[in-house]
């Protein structure tokens, strides 16, 4: 079963708002008390927040719909496709919004599955993600009387198929569009506090930085890790992707790749953030090229990393 996070069903005001009522309802994802929580999201977050990000949403659809959704049917087709020797059916399911984990277990359930592998398509794991993922499954498995045997694929921010993958494609990307100066690694941020009460997702994202720079033969000057997508007031991991994009060209560096390891589909987060907004930061700063190598999507190298953790998982039982 791969799993992601989910996506509009339309770029419209009322499915935004519909998705994210749903996502920001998730104690994993806002740990505030509701008694304070519920009033600030009904009553400012929902009416405000929505009609601006349907606007954006809009800006990056696809005609098939959602990047997301569409990369993610891609990815259950050619991971299904690779499995089918085996025997081994492949579902897909989102933690808000539809398909939903749920009706992703029906479907194996009906076909009489015995053990499930679950995989989180979340690189590093986070306590708002994969954590979030695994409280769905244990919520639905509360319902039945006989549990299948199940393993949750909690991270692979190591894994060599997952550091080669990306290093495939960074280094397809500069054959075909040149190096830059530098490379900058943008990961989704956390609040700081997440990390400070254990959440490893910070340190699982630098490691990665790490791994693939090594891989990459980089000097440290040649990359950086940054964390975007920072929401509410809060003090989220820095360095900050915004404000490094603006402080980049004066410190003299006019030319940088942008690579978001820890999406494993393009997305809202990557297309309208990262190849949008933070490319005008920094030619606005004062930059002069601005790359975005896509996330790893469909590729082969991407699909080859699931046959392998999925492997390892039936080798290990
Ligand atoms: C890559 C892993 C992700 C982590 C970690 C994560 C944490 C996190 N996110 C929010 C709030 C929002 N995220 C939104 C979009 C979004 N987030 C991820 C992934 C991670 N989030 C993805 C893949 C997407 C894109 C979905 C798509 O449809 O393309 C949004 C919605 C957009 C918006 O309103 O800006 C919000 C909100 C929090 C609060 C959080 C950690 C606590
Ligand atoms: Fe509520
Ligand atoms: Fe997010």
């Amino acid at each position: 079963m791969l799993v992601n996070l989910g996506t509009p069903s339309a770029p419209t005001t009322k499915a935004v708002r519909a998705f994210l009522g749903q996502f920001l309802h998730d104690y994993r994802v806002v740990d505030l008390t509701r008694f304070l929580w519920c009033p600030i999201l009904h009553g400012v977050i929902l009416p405000f927040r929505s009609p601006k990000v349907a606007k954006l949403y809009e800006s990056i659809w696809w005609e098939e719909g959602s990047p997301l959704m569409v990369v993610s049917r891609r990815q259950q087709a050619a991971l299904s496709q690779q499995l089918a020797e085996q025997d081994i059916p492949v579902v897909l399911g989102m933690s808000y919004g539809e398909p939903s984990i749920e009706s992703a277990w029906q479907e194996l359930k009906s076909a009489g599955v015995e053990k499930v592998i679950i995989l989180p398509l979340y690189p590093q794991y986070s306590v708002s993600t994969s954590a979030s993922v695994f409280d769905s499954w244990a919520k639905i498995m509360k319902k039945e009387r006989q549990i299948p045997y199940f393993s949750f694929i909690r991270d692979y921010y190591n894994h060599p198929s997952y550091i080669k993958a990306l290093a495939d494609s960074v280094r397809q990307d500069w054959q075909e569009n040149g190096q830059t100066e530098l490379l900058l690694l943008s990961y989704h941020g956390i609040p700081k506090r997440f990390e400070n009460q254990g959440d490893p997702y910070g340190h699982q994202c630098h490691k990665t930085s790490e791994l693939l720079a090594a891989e990459l033969g980089l000097e440290p000057h040649q990359w950086r890790t940054t964390f975007q997508s920072r929401f509410g007031r809060e003090e989220w991991l820095q360095p900050y992707t915004d404000e490094t994009m603006q402080a980049l060209p004066k410190e003299g560096v006019t030319s940088i790749s942008v690579i978001c390891p820890a999406f494993s589909a393009d997305c809202l987060e990557t297309l309208e953030e990262i190849s949008g907004e933070n490319k005008e930061y920094f030619m606005e700063a004062g930059g002069e090229r601005y790359h975005y190598i896509p996330a790893l999507n469909d590729n082969s190298a991407h699909i080859q990393m699931m046959v392998d953790l999925v492997r390892a998982e039936i080798t290990a039982s």
